[in-house]
């Protein structure tokens, strides 16, 4: 009658605990498996009841989980990392029948002389384990020692250490997965970001492109009209390019793009500064929160470190080296005005700046409001 009670109540707490587990977050999962292995260790009488997991060579195995009887020793932090070639007799019986059941350690075949030197090292007496298997992979197993005495196995207790193991592999199956999933939506949003990133850049000289420019300009009108701050929109093109292009070559042209990139990109570090290629050789720089000292403040540093670079052009007809020309506007947006028309008149007015410095010589930048 005492049997049956014990397997009326070890039937319960496992069904119990396998719904528990199917439901469970990754956390709580490791908790539950300790549970279901102090079910089992307490059904069978046994002293010590573990989990070793299998790294995914088949290398080396590792106890992850462990339950001791009160008063009986703990292997779980020798038994980290263990080569499975230490233990070569068992790992072949568990890969070959995915049982493993020795009554009397005294009695294990020579062959098994590693495996009976390990058990006399933790005073093993009686042993069994079990393999964790999903899709037909062995991932590890479940085992149960009796340390006190000798113990023979019953086939219920191996019925029901089947079953144990049958859960652990499902839940070890799902928990698999799950980190499958995790790694797989890591990968993704970070390939995400990377095209993001690569959507809003110029392949050529790294910077923000037009389309990055497009969503900067109508953000910075908002914030603008929302501070009631000025903002400055420049245009810079560089001057006469198609004749550097063909004295020096598009590759070299190339390159003077990319100097002339990263010359503005130092020069406007705020954080309410914005530059970007907006086509060809013709670039943007957005200003917020400014003036018209600070707009012309920065045209001019912009035209001295364009100069500065000292880029020969020999073919030029201002300098013997490479320059640009600016045009510029300075507005405070009202704030019922509409920002898809705000950015067209912004566009033009800066155009037409652009049209006079270069009719005037070039070189040089000017700035409207
Ligand atoms: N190397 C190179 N050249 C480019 C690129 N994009 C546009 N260009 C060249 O830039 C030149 C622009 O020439 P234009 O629009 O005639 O202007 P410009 O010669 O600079 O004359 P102004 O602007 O009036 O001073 C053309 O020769 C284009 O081929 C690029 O990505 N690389």
């Amino acid at each position: 009658m005492d049997a049956i009670n014990t397997q009326v109540t070890f039937n319960q707490l496992i069904s119990e605990l396998s719904s528990r587990l199917i439901n469970s977050e990754p956390a709580e999962t490791y908790e539950c498996i300790e549970e279901v292995i102090e079910a089992f260790g307490s059904y069978a009488g046994a002293d010590r009841c573990y989990v070793f997991e299998f790294d995914d060579a088949v290398i080396n195995m590792t106890n992850t989980h462990e339950w001791v009887r009160d008063g009986f020793e703990a292997h779980i932090e020798d038994l980290q990392s263990v080569g499975i070639n230490d233990l070569p007799w068992f790992f072949d019986e568990i890969k070959t029948h995915q049982i493993f059941i020795v009554n009397d350690i005294e009695l294990l075949p020579p062959e098994a002389s590693a495996e009976k030197q390990e058990f006399k090292r933790e005073h093993i007496k009686s042993v069994i384990c079990v393999g964790i298997v999903a899709k037909h992979q062995l991932l590890g197993f479940v085992g149960c020692d009796k340390v006190q005495e000798q113990h023979r196995w019953t086939p219920e207790e191996v019925r029901c250490l089947k079953l144990v193991a049958n859960i652990i592999a499902n839940t070890m199956e799902r928990q698999r997965t799950y980190s499958e999933l995790i790694h797989t939506q890591r990968e993704l949003e970070k390939a995400n970001r990377l095209l993001q990133a690569q959507v809003s850049q110029d392949g050529l000289t790294g910077i923000a492109n037009r389309r990055a420019f497009d969503e900067r300009i109508h953000n910075e009108i908002q914030r603008s009209m929302r501070e009631q701050s000025p903002l400055s929109l420049l245009i810079i093109d560089i001057d006469h390019f198609k004749s550097f292009n063909d004295s020096y070559g598009h590759l070299q042209g190339d390159q003077a793009l990319k100097s002339v990139a990263n010359a503005m990109f130092d020069l406007f570090q705020r954080n309410t500064d914005f530059v970007a290629r907006y086509g060809g050789e013709e670039f943007v720089a957005v200003i917020s929160a400014t003036n018209k000292e600070k707009t012309e403040a920065s045209i001019h540093h912009l035209l001295e470190s364009i100069r500065a670079l000292q880029i020969p052009h020999e073919n030029s007809e201002i300098a013997p080296y490479l320059t640009v020309s600016i045009g510029g506007y300075l507005h405070t947006p009202k704030t019922d005005e509409s920002i898809g028309s705000l950015i067209d008149t912004m566009i033009a007015k800066a155009d037409s700046a652009l049209y006079r410095a270069k009719s005037d010589g070039r070189n040089r930048g000017y700035l409207d409001d």
